[in-house]
C-alpha cells in the first residue's frame, strides 16, 4: 500500500500532541512512540520542531540513524521564514533543512488579522514568506506540506486572501495544504462545505488538522474527508493543545470501518488498542476508559438487559466486533446484572454455569445483596471470582484459617506515627503468630499476613500490593460511615483487584487483603 500516495494518515502526536498541558516527552520517548506509530501504519510522523528546542533537534539527529521505519516517513515541523529575510538566511529554516527529515510541514498564516496583528507584516509579505519558504525547501530536496493556520476562521473573514495563501503554497511546490481549525471552533457541516469549496477552487490536495474545542475534532475530520480531503492529521489518544486534536485512531477507525476507506496497511487497525495504550504508558497519561474503539470500557457491558441479548448475539449491543480494533468485549458484574450477565461473566472466567440456572439465580441475588452493602464487583473481578468459586464448589477456597488479628498505631520517640499488627492464623496445619510493622495500619497488617502465610506458601513473597483506594459512602454518617476498599495485588506477572467493606477502613482493608491473598494462592495452586 502506498502510504505516501492516495491518502495520507499524518500523525502529530509528538508535535501538536506534545503541546498538551502536562505532557512531556524525552528523546527516547519520542523514538519509542515513532516505532509504535510505524507499527500502526501511519504514513507520516511529525517528530517535532527542530531548532525550537534541543530535544527536538536531537530527536531528528538520532531518528535518522536509529529508526528503521517500515511504513512511515518523518516530517519536521516549522514555520515559514521570518518577515524581511531570505528563506536561505533564516536559522529556523536551516534547522528544518539540517533535520534530514524527508518531509517538512510549515505552519503558514492564512488569516488576515493574524498576518497583521501576530506577524506584524503585510499581506503581500506573508504570501512571499509562504512562496519563498516552500520553494527554498523544495530546492533543498525536501517535500513540503503547509499547515494553513486559522484557515477556517480566515476563510470566513477574507475568503480571497485565504485562497491566495493556498495558491502561493501550491505554486511553490507544496504537496498538500492542511486546513487547520486552529481554535477548534468549527462544526462538521461548516468544515465539509469549506473543504469542498477549496478543492473546487484550488484543485490541489487538501488536508484537515482539527482541534477539539467543540468536541467535534473527529467529526470535523470525517466531514473534511467526505468533502474531498485526502490528508488527515491527528494525535494518538487525542492529545494536543487545550482540548486536544482529533484522535487519530478514532478518525482512522471511522474511515476504515464505517466509510469503507482503506487508509492503513491491511491488518494494522487490529493493533490499535495495544498501540494506543502503549503510547499512553509512554506519555504517562492513563488511557481514558471511555475512549471510542480502544478504551477499556468501549466494549464493556453492565446492564443486565444488554447481557441477556449479548448471550444470543454479541452484535446486538455493539457497533462492531472489538477484535477489529484489537479490543475485547467485557461483561461487568454489579447490581445492574441479570442472570445472563452472571452466566456470561462466569464463561469469561472459565466457569460453564449454563446447566445450573438455580446457581446463577443465587449468585445474581448474592451480588445484588452485597452491592447494596457497599461492595462493587465491576471493579473487583477477583472478589467476584471467589464468590463464584464458593457458589460452584460449595465452599470458599481456604488456604489459611484466621484466629485473630489486631493492629495498633503509636508515635515513635521521633514523633512519627508507626503501626504494628499481630496476626494469628493456621496454614497447612501449623499455627503462626506474626507481628508486622508498617507506615500505616494496613501496611502493617499486609506485612504480618504475608509473613505468616508466606511460611506455608513461599510464593506469597512475590505478592505485592500495588494500588489501594478508599471510598466512604453514606456520607451523612461522618466517621461512622461505611467504607469500601479496593486493593490491587500483583505477583509480578499479572494483577487482580479485590474489594472489602466495613464500618471502618481497617476492617474493610482486611477483607480486601484476605481476598487478594486467597485469589493469588488459588491462581498458583488451583
Ligand atoms: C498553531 C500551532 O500550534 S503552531 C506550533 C506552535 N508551537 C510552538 O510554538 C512550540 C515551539 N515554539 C517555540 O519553541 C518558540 O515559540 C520558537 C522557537 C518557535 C520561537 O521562539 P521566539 O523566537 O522566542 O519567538 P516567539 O515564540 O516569542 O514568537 C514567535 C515568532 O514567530 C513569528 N511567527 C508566528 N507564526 C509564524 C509563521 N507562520 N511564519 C513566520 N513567522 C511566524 C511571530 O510573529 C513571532 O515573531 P517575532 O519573534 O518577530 O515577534
Ligand atoms: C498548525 C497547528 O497546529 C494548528 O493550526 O492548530
Amino acid at each position: 500500500m502506498d502510504l505516501q500516495g492516495a491518502f495520507h494518515v499524518y500523525d502529530t502526536t509528538m508535535r501538536d500532541g506534545a503541546q498538551q498541558e502536562g505532557l512531556n516527552l524525552s528523546v527516547a520517548d519520542k523514538l519509542n512512540i515513532a516505532r509504535l506509530l510505524d507499527e500502526l501504519g501511519v504514513g507520516f510522523i511529525e517528530g517535532g520542531w527542530p531548532g525550537a528546542n534541543p530535544k527536538d533537534t536531537e530527536f531528528f539527529r538520532r531518528a535518522a540513524d536509529e529508526l528503521d521505519l517500515r511504513n512511515a516517513v518523518l516530517a519536521a515541523f516549522g514555520s515559514t521564514r521570518k518577515a524581511g529575510i531570505a528563506a536561505a538566511d533564516d536559522p529556523q529554516i536551516a534547522a528544518l533543512r539540517e533535520s534530514r527529515a524527508p518531509w517538512v510541514t510549515l505552519v503558514a498564516k492564512s488569516h488576515t488579522r493574524h498576518v497583521e496583528l501576530a506577524l506584524r507584516t503585510t499581506l503581500e509579505e506573508n504570501l512571499a514568506m509562504v512562496r519563498d519558504s516552500v520553494s527554498h525547501l523544495r530546492e533543498s530536496g525536501q517535500q513540503v506540506f503547509i499547515d494553513a493556520e486559522h484557515f477556517f476562521d480566515g476563510y470566513r473573514l477574507d475568503r480571497g486572501y485565504a485562497l491566495e495563501v493556498l495558491a502561493a503554497a501550491f505554486e511553490a511546490g507544496a504537496e498538500a495544504v492542511a486546513l487547520c481549525d486552529t481554535n477548534g471552533g468549527m462544526l462538521p457541516h461548516w468544515v465539509g462545505e469549506i473543504v469542498s469549496e477549496v478543492i473546487a477552487e484550488t484543485g490541489g490536495r487538501v488536508g484537515i488538522h482539527a482541534h477539539n474545542d467543540t468536541g467535534c475534532a473527529v467529526a470535523n475530520s470525517i466531514a473534511a474527508v467526505e468533502g474531498g480531503a485526502t490528508h488527515v492529521q491527528g494525535c494518538i489518544n487525542g492529545y494536543g493543545e487545550r482540548t486536544g486534536n482529533a484522535d487519530l485512531i478514532t478518525t482512522v477507525a471511522n474511515l476504515e470501518l464505517k466509510l469503507g476507506r482503506t487508509v492503513l496497511p491491511r491488518g494494522r487497525l487490529a493493533e490499535a488498542t495495544r498501540i494506543a495504550h502503549a503510547v499512553a504508558d509512554i506519555t504517562n497519561f492513563p488511557p481514558a476508559s471511555r475512549q471510542p474503539y480502544v478504551g477499556t470500557s468501549a466494549f464493556a457491558h453492565k446492564a443486565g438487559l444488554h447481557a441477556s441479548a449479548i448471550k444470543i448475539d454479541p452484535n446486538l449491543y455493539q457497533h462492531l466486533d472489538p477484535v477489529e480494533v484489537g479490543n475485547d468485549m467485557r461483561l461487568l458484574v454489579s447490581d445492574m446484572a441479570g442472570r445472563a450477565s452472571i452466566e456470561l461473566k462466569g464463561m469469561e472466567l472459565g466457569f460453564d454455569l449454563s446447566s445450573d440456572p438455580d446457581l446463577i439465580t443465587r449468585v445474581t441475588a448474592r451480588v445484588k445483596e452485597l452491592e447494596s452493602q457497599g461492595y462493587t464487583f465491576e471493579a473487583a473481578d477477583a472478589s467476584f471470582e471467589l464468590l463464584l468459586v464458593e457458589a460452584v464448589e460449595g465452599a470458599r477456597p481456604a488456604y489459611f484459617d484466621i484466629e485473630s488479628w489486631r493492629v495498633i498505631t503509636e508515635t515513635s520517640p521521633a514523633g512519627e506515627a508507626v503501626s504494628e499488627a499481630t496476626v494469628k492464623l493456621k496454614a497447612e496445619g501449623v499455627r503462626y503468630v506474626v507481628t508486622g510493622e508498617g507506615n500505616g495500619p494496613v501496611n502493617a497488617l499486609d506485612h504480618a499476613l504475608r509473613q505468616a502465610i508466606g511460611q506455608a506458601f513461599p510464593e506469597v513473597a512475590k505478592f505485592e500490593l500495588i494500588d489501594y483506594k478508599v471510598r466512604i459512602f453514606d456520607q451523612g454518617h461522618g466517621t461512622d460511615a461505611t467504607t469500601r476498599v479496593l486493593i490491587e495485588t500483583t505477583d509480578g506477572e499479572s494483577s487482580w483487584v479485590t474489594v472489602g467493606v466495613g464500618h471502618n477502613v481497617i476492617e474493610a482493608s482486611w477483607g480486601a487483603l484476605i481476598d487478594g491473598l486467597t485469589f493469588g494462592l488459588r491462581r498458583h495452586h488451583g
